[in-house]
């Protein structure tokens, strides 16, 4: 299966909400409307986009003559993909980078770790693991299992020690190696605790101070199937660490997957990668207009 192939099943359930406005009589009514706006907050894509993106639609239809519903989808596609925020760098392409991924607990931050880590492997970067998960022991194992499978090292140290420390010794050890993409996994946490989400702010400042001229990115691992809360962890992760952008995982087990639009636009944070499915060929790349495309549907006339 092809990369949008993968795409497309992944976000499967959201594009089955989105579709069914597209196939009420193909005339565009004043209910047209109403169901559009409708749809894209029902889809969790905030309000506010949701008003705006009809609106916006519903001048070009007048203007431009637009009066079945078929043909304004692919509108629709062009006017979400323009919600997203664009990433200045990526990085994990524009390298030398060090990478730090937080968190709540399950949100996918080390399997999408040991993904990117397989993937620079075999693209031929340099790159090294960091576990500075140390609270959750089966964590450590977990990224050793990723990391044997594709040859990449991991820099770790025993449950219990303190993270800070751990991510100092990792860059220690990258610069020794000479690694050119350093991938970091911190423990998860509720972005409702203090302490913990103190801790974390700690770690970042630690890795930035070590990092030196290296560019270090704080990098949001967010689960697209918690919905609205996704939202509120998502501005409490980015006001106690200044985040850098985020990964939208398991947007194949929601049919909200517009969480991720709500998300980017509202915190003004661009998304890496997106996580369709378990596989490592669902952890994909970000593109504003294919996902959009996947999850509008590119229909049928
Ligand atoms: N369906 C689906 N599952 C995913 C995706 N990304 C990750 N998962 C699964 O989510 C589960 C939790 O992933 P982990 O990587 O262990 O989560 P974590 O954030 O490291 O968890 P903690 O270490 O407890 O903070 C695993 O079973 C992953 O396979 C995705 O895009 N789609």
């Amino acid at each position: 299966m092809g990369f949008m192939d993968n795409l497309r099943r992944g976000l499967e359930r959201s594009r089955e909400t989105i579709n069914e406005i597209f196939y009420m009589g193909g005339e565009v009514t004043e209910d047209f409307w109403d169901d559009l706006e409708d749809t894209l907050v029902m889809g969790d894509m905030g309000a506010e986009v949701a008003i705006r993106v009809t609106d916006h639609l519903r001048e070009q239809a007048a203007k431009e003559n637009l009066t079945r519903s078929h043909q304004l989808r692919s509108a629709l596609i062009e006017r979400l993909s323009e919600e997203f925020p664009r990433a200045s760098r990526d990085p994990f392409v524009d390298t030398p980078s060090i990478v730090l991924f937080v968190g709540i607990n399950g949100a996918g931050k080390t399997t999408t770790v040991g993904k990117l880590a397989g993937r620079a492997q075999s693209d031929g970067v340099r790159v090294l693991i960091g576990g500075a998960d140390t609270f959750r022991a089966a964590a450590i194992e977990q990224l050793e299992v990723w990391g044997s499978r594709s040859g990449v090292e991991v820099v770790t140290r025993e449950r219990g020690a303190d993270p800070a420390s751990v991510c100092y010794d990792v860059i220690e050890e990258a610069e020794k190696r000479g690694s050119e993409l350093v991938l970091i996994d911190t423990a998860g946490r509720l972005h409702t605790s203090s302490d913990l989400m103190r801790e974390l702010a700690k770690v970042v400042s630690v890795t930035r101070k070590r990092a030196g001229i290296t560019p270090v990115s704080v990098v949001l691992v967010i689960d697209a199937t918690t919905g609205q809360n996704g939202l509120n962890q998502a501005k409490e992760f980015n006001d106690a660490l200044d985040l850098d952008g985020l990964i939208v995982t398991k947007l194949d087990g929601t049919a909200k997957g517009g969480i991720a639009l709500a998300i980017s636009h509202q915190l003004n944070l661009p998304i890496y990668r997106i996580g369709v499915g378990e596989s490592i060929d669902d952890l994909q790349t970000f593109d504003a207009h294919d996902f959009c495309a996947a999850l509008v549907g590119e229909g049928v006339q």
